[in-house]
């Protein structure tokens, strides 16, 4: 599958701060993919020159095949974007702004409307925007981000303010949207939200991109250990074929396994064991594996 977005060896800085120091990735389509970085990582400066608003100091960037920054950049329709802070005209409703919006886009400012419905402002739609709440305006700004059903939907920061359910519907809309092949990538803080959600994880430190794979890839890099964790029958003997690095705590033993071809193994005679009345395994999580990456870097510097 061809590339909706490719950067290569992109440099940034803003006089003496190195925003970017050489960094390529891929993006692609009908995928959902996470960028991730502490404060300060670079992430908004990544958004900004896909978008085209700013330009590259060495490198290049292509977005739906073209450089971005070009002055005729045919793909600008086909692009969407929530920022990280939605700024609206607080006089004007909902309606309102994304006609406006819609109009800047060349859209038909009436395909607004069915975006309100789906992002749930549909009753709020001629209320000003003034009186929403933050979740609405979030909502709000997704509507725009989403006028034109955009082939690569860039999005910073975007559940910021929303509740759980609309955190969840606002999901499922991006779902829609990967299934229907776009291309999205979210940069974000909540790493527990995208765990089960991207199938593409980017880790930025200081301007470097420190990780660049599917979650699974990024376990296997890091060779952070797996935990199984075995529920013994009461009263019964620590069965031989656990290993002896096993922790016991409160009638269970925790393996820690690093070797994966391990995990079968032991599965397979924790289940044969009558001694064993549940096993629980759990992997490394993305917030586990986001400390992995940066602490690697930091050692390596
Ligand atoms: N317009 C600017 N002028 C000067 N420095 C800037 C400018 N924009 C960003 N920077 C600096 O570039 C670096 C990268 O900033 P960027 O906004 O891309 O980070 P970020 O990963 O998006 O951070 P956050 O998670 O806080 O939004 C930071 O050191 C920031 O201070």
């Amino acid at each position: 599958m061809s590339a909706t977005v490719a950067l290569h060896d992109v440099a940034k800085s803003y006089r003496a701060v190195r925003a970017l120091r050489g960094v390529s990735f891929e993006l692609a389509p009908g995928r959902i993919s996470a960028l991730v970085g502490h404060n300060g990582a670079g992430k908004t400066t990544l958004i900004k020159l896909m978008l085209g608003l700013i330009q590259p100091d060495r490198g290049t960037i292509r977005v739906l095949g073209e450089d971005p920054a070009a002055g005729a950049f045919a793909g600008r329709r086909a692009l969407g974007f929530l920022p990280e802070n939605v700024a609206f005209n607080a006089a004007l409703t909902g309606k309102e702004t994304l006609a406006f919006y819609a109009r800047l886009k060349g859209i038909n400012p009436r395909d607004g409307a069915a975006l309100l419905d789906r992002v749930g402002l549909g009753e709020a739609s001629r209320r000003r925007v003034g009186t929403y709440s933050k979740g609405m305006r979030q909502r709000l700004g997704l509507a725009q981000a989403l006028l034109g059903w955009p082939r690569v939907l860039l999005l910073d920061e975007p559940t910021t303010g929303l509740d759980p359910a609309l955190r969840q519907s606002f999901y499922d809309i991006l779902d829609e949207l990967r299934r229907d092949g776009a291309t999205v990538l979210i940069s974000s803080h909540a790493l527990h939200e995208l765990e089960d959600r991207a199938e593409q994880v980017l880790i930025m430190n200081q301007g470097s991109l420190v990780a660049d794979g599917t979650l699974a890839e990024l376990r296997a890099l890091s060779r952070l250990p797996i935990r199984m964790t075995l529920k013994l029958a009461e009263h019964v003997a620590r069965p031989d074929w656990i290993p002896n690095h096993a922790a016991l705590r409160g009638g269970a033993c925790e393996v820690d396994i690093i070797d994966p071809s391990d995990k079968m193994r032991l599965l397979r005679k924790a289940a044969a064991d009558p001694a064993v009345q549940d096993i629980v395994v759990t992997e490394p999580t993305l917030d586990e594996l986001y400390a992995h990456f940066l602490r690697a870097q930091e050692q390596a510097a």
